[in-house]
């Protein structure tokens, strides 16, 4: 029986807002991958960043600071570092995991890049939030060191960096190669390290990419059959926090299209989920994009629960 490729992208919740809540939150994930493993599904897990590059990038800043020694450490170095200690954690974890359920299996994070278009117009338009929240007061002060500040979603106010979309997975073939040999790989960490090719080499570009456009990407360059998309609501609404919200459990790719048009997706949060699931749905027949709650990823697969889009 040919077994089902699901690439889950894992969203803030699954992943803590710090490192206290991270080990914590990992554990409870950990057990979710493992479930979809358990249940015969081929498992590559792709995960956000968006909390950590940004305390790392801020704890590298405030190093070269404070000791004239360090010198700065570039944003694409600051998303590798992000993918290398979220991606141990998993890895650890789901390992731990699987082997408490007598599941023989290698678990491997792979440091991943992902080229970009340097004329991405992202560039110029700083969007994507990164570290933690802001007061107001917060913010002035980050804006005088020259920062990029938006406000989130009615959440408070973040930093916001270039988020360029992704074209090319650098290291697709190794991801294939450790997939095919039936390990259960994490990839494309933080959206992966965005680079930029120039005259035959690749270059780091100061960029975050958004983790579920590069997971979208990735399942469709591995003809996944399912992209799911774990976030902290179990379905998407439309009319999302208003007196006549409606949960969804289905879109046609026709129906996505038109409640993007009508703005009913959040930019910044919901907006990338369901133009990512679009984007996968919609490149080929029998691909299916979901949409759930962390702890309903196997329900959702089985169709139980989450909003569903289908190829
Ligand atoms: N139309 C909508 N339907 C459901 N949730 C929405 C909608 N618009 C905005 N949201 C918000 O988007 C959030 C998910 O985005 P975000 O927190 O950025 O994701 P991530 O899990 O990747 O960190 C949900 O928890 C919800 O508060
Ligand atoms: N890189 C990225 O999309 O991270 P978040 O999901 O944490 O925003």
């Amino acid at each position: 029986m040919k077994k089902e490729k699901v690439i889950i992208a894992l969203g803030g919740n699954a992943l803590g807002y710090n490192y206290e809540e991270q080990t914590k939150a990992v554990e409870r994930t950990a057990h979710i991958i493992a479930d979809l493993v358990e249940e015969g599904f081929q498992v590559v897990v792709t995960h956000g960043n968006g909390p950590q590059v940004g305390m790392i990038h801020t704890a590298m800043s405030d190093l070269e600071s404070n000791y004239p020694m360090y010198s700065t450490v570039p944003m694409p170095s600051c998303v590798g570092m992000s993918q290398g200690y979220i991606g141990y954690e998993l890895q650890s974890s789901i390992r731990a995991e699987l082997g408490r359920r007598h599941i023989c299996k290698n678990v491997t994070s792979l440091v991943t890049q992902v080229k970009v278009d340097p004329e991405d117009e992202a560039f110029k338009n700083p969007s994507k939030p990164i570290g933690r929240f802001l007061t107001k007061d917060e913010a002035m002060l980050e804006e005088r060191k020259n920062q990029k500040i938006m406000e989130d979603a009615g959440r408070g106010y973040r930093v916001v960096v270039a988020s360029p979309k992704p074209v090319e997975i650098v290291e697709l073939g190794t991801i294939r190669a450790l997939l095919d040999a039936g390990e259960v790989v994490i990839a494309c960490g933080g959206g992966g390290i965005p680079v930029i090719e120039n005259d035959g080499r690749i270059e780091g570009a100061s960029a975050v990419i958004d983790k579920d456009f590069a997971s979208a990407l990735l399942a469709k360059e591995l003809e996944a059959d399912y992209l799911v998309i774990l976030t902290a609501v179990e379905k998407v609404a439309i009319n999302f926090g208003k007196k006549n919200q409606k949960w969804l459990s289905e879109m046609t790719i026709e129906e996505a299209h038109e409640y993007i048009r009508q703005g009913q997706f959040a930019p910044g949060s919901m907006l990338p989920k369901v133009e990512a699931a679009l984007q996968f749905a919609a490149s080929g027949q029998g691909r299916h994009a979901l949409i759930t709650l962390l702890n309903k990823a196997k329900d959702g697969l089985l169709g139980k629960t989450g909003t569903v889009i289908h190829g």
